[in-house]
């Protein structure tokens, strides 16, 4: 395909996306219907896409509409081309610009427009983040990089590294976590890499890894997952402490790929239902990895900023407390609660370790941390919780 070709895709392809469609699904039902288009074609689609849905605010102001063709105009303005170059109507390049498109479209007037965050949350951000909120939210308009954790049960971060490099992944270690690898060249060889497929690496965010090095816990203890979904925290803190791992999920259809994530990396794991795991049971560390906003990955889910509206928001925060107490319950003596998100927002991490203070005085923050995009991986919050002083 050509240049022109791949933005005509793209521009049906964010049509699909802006009617409501999954952007995985409107990638995959696209090359269903395009079998001409090869690996290549597909992933520079999905850049597009992705870069695109990042940005789509201050694109759709660039382009004049926020429709899949004012996006790649804007997208085609802002790289510093005239959009008529591309939107000419040959061969396969979009129809030729109309004159109301080449008057159409402005340079992004206020801050949020600019940043490409939506009006009504852009107070939250700023007030959550004060100087720091402007690069965070630049970050986020950008790809993410591509990180692996090495599971240090099998091999060393340097053995990883170099067998990595014999298979054509190229990585360097990342300093946000002791078993953390930036992918530098060959990330699309990854999962059919022995590396992977032995279960030595996995993919997994660099701040996720560092909240999950400060899980506290050590061999022999007992460890419950609250909110284990795929199981990435579980086989994080698996890989450095040998301890009896316990997995719950309100929703266990969200567990399914963790039996086989869990075989590949070595790690005995015990996956629960809620209705098992609704007794008396206690652990040394509970971890709440709780569903949220996912403002901290918007890189990867850029979808989810547009989706994310204020009553969600609220919806959300208040689940994250009831989850909070309930997870609190299968605390042992002197164990400890560790709450986690993938979000910047204060009222879903420091305001919701507040409440849980103010519900339960009998409980104390012990360590609190707050990993922004500048810090080199994904927005994530940690805070280990003990009962007593
Ligand atoms: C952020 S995701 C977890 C991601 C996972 N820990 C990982 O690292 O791959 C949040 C999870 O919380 C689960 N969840 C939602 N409500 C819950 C509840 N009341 N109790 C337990 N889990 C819940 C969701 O089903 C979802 O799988």
């Amino acid at each position: 395909m050509t240049p022109a070709a791949r933005i005509a895709a793209a521009i049906d392809i964010l049509d699909d996306i802006l009617s409501g469609t999954p952007a995985e699904k409107a990638l995959k039902d696209w090359a269903r219907g395009h079998r001409f288009a090869g690996s290549k074609d597909r992933a520079a689609l999905r850049d597009h896409v992705f870069d695109a849905l990042r940005r789509r605010r201050s694109l759709a102001a660039l382009g004049g509409s926020d429709t899949g063709r004012g996006l790649m105009i804007g997208w085609v303005r802002a790289s510093g081309a005239r959009a008529e170059t591309v939107f000419n109507g040959e061969g396969y390049a979009p129809l030729a610009l109309s004159d109301t498109e080449r008057q159409a479209g402005q340079t992004p007037a206020s801050p949020a427009e600019r940043l490409d965050c939506p009006d009504w949350l852009y107070p939250d951000v700023t007030e959550s983040l004060g100087e720091a909120a402007e690069p965070c939210l630049d970050l986020l308009r950008q790809r993410a990089p591509v990180y692996l954790r090495v599971n240090l049960r099998k091999v060393t971060r340097p053995e990883a590294l170099a067998q990595l490099d014999r298979e054509g992944v190229v990585t360097e270690p990342h300093g946000l976590s002791p078993s953390a690898l930036t992918v530098i060249e060959g990330a699309r060889r990854i999962r059919a890499s022995a590396s992977y497929l032995d279960g030595a690496v996995e993919l997994q965010d660099a701040a996720s890894q560092a909240v999950s090095d400060r899980v506290p816990l050590v061999d022999g203890q007992r460890f419950l997952d609250f909110c284990a979904g795929g199981g990435g925290k579980t086989l994080a803190v698996g890989g450095r402490v040998q301890a009896q791992f316990t997995a719950h999920d309100a929703n266990p259809a969200r567990m399914k790929d963790l039996p086989a994530r869990a075989a590949r990396a070595g790690l005995p794991v015990r996956c629960v239902t809620p209705d098992q795991l609704a007794g008396k049971e206690t652990f040394d560390t509970v971890v709440v990895d709780a569903p949220c906003s996912g403002s901290g990955s918007w890189r990867r889910d850029p979808q989810g900023k547009w989706a994310l509206t204020a009553p969600k928001l609220a919806e959300t925060v208040a689940l994250q407390a009831r989850i909070l107490d309930q997870a609190a319950a299968h605390v042992g003596v002197a164990g400890h609660l560790v709450y986690m998100t993938c979000s910047f927002l204060r009222q879903e991490n420091s305001g919701q370790v507040d409440g849980f203070l103010a519900r339960h005085p009998d409980w104390t923050l012990v360590d609190s941390r707050q990993f922004l995009p500048q810090d080199g991986g994904d927005g994530f919050f940690f805070a280990d919780l003990t009962r007593g002083a």
